[in-house]
């Protein structure tokens, strides 16, 4: 993570709580976080070994433990952002989609993202969007509070913390369809197709499978919504994305001849594959 001048960096890596003082209230939440994160979340359990692969004598050193769960530590649990996680969820977007920019643009760019993110919370009637983040289990005592337990905002109680890249990936769901070709001569907005967007992991815990945890939790997400199927948008000059989603089951679709559908407004120089799934399409993974 990059310094400014001062010896002082700006970044939430950068800061070390241990000279921060002792805050009850912040240990009791740090306890609830914990026992949310071993209770209600999604394990990346797929890689689990059973304990049958261990040696028999029952005595293994650390390095041979970390062989035989190569993808299961740190935990990594997938579960819906919190307001607090907000520092995290900016700083995981820009740094996998804006890896390029120094400071300080890239805090520039940090505090624009938690601006639109906070901004975004009204919605449409009757649409729904969730944040989805896949955080470590193993940094949760690793958090600086800026705010009260009277803090509020957009509505939401809660604190802002400044965290140390506990937050591995993110993804974006929801049925606004603001990207989906609209339907009828009245061009009315699409329903029963959930839209996935912003879908980025951290450079250092890349394929481990946490994007795949993350769209499989977007699409059970779905579902609960009562929608048939997902939609998204992948840069077409991105074939990592693109074999990623078309293992999970996406399909690139083909707008009809002379059709004007709508695309994410980034870059103009930038051209979108609009890729779909069925909720009932098995993946090949
Ligand atoms: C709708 C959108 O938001 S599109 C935007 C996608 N986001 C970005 O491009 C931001 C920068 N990139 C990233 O954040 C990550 O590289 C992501 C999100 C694309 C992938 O995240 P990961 O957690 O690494 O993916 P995950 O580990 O679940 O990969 C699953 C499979 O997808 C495929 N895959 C994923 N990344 C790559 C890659 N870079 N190259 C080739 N295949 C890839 C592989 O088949 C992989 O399985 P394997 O590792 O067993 O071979």
């Amino acid at each position: 993570m990059r310094s400014i001048p001062l010896g002082f960096s700006l970044s939430p890596t950068s800061i070390n709580n241990s000279n921060l003082n002792f805050n009850p209230k912040k240990q009791k939440r740090q306890q609830q976080n914990q026992s949310f994160l071993t209770t209600s979340s999604t394990r990346v359990s797929h890689h689990e070994p059973t304990l049958s692969f261990l040696p028999k004598s029952g005595q293994c050193r650390a390095s041979q433990v970390a062989e035989f769960f190569p993808a299961v530590s740190p935990k990594i649990v997938v579960r819906e952002a919190r307001l607090e996680d907000c520092w995290e969820v900016a700083e995981t977007h820009c740094s996998s989609f804006f890896p390029e920019y120094s400071f300080p643009l890239d805090f520039v760019l940090r505090v624009d993202r938690l601006a639109a993110m906070l901004s975004g919370f009204s919605i449409p009637n009757g649409c729904r969007r969730t944040c989805l983040v896949a955080v470590t289990g193993s940094s949760v005592n690793q958090t600086f509070y800026i705010g009260s337990e009277d803090f509020k905002i957009g509505g939401f109680d809660g604190k802002f913390s400044l965290n140390r890249g506990y937050v591995t990936g993110i993804l974006t769901v929801d049925t606004v369809a603001d990207f989906l070709p609209r339907k009828g001569p009245l061009r009315q907005r699409r329903t029963g197709i959930a839209y996935i967007s912003n879908v980025a992991v951290r450079e250092r815990f890349r394929r481990k499978g946490i994007a795949k945890r993350l769209i499989a939790k977007a699409e059970a997400q779905a579902r609960s919504w009562g929608c048939r199927s997902v939609a998204l948008h992948c840069d077409l000059n991105n074939p990592g994305a693109t074999k990623l989603y078309k293992e999970q089951g996406f399909k690139c679709i083909k707008a009809p001849e002379g059709a004007n559908w709508p695309q994410p407004k980034t870059s103009p120089d930038i051209k979108f594959n609009f890729m779909m799934k069925l909720l009932n399409t098995p993946t090949t993974t």
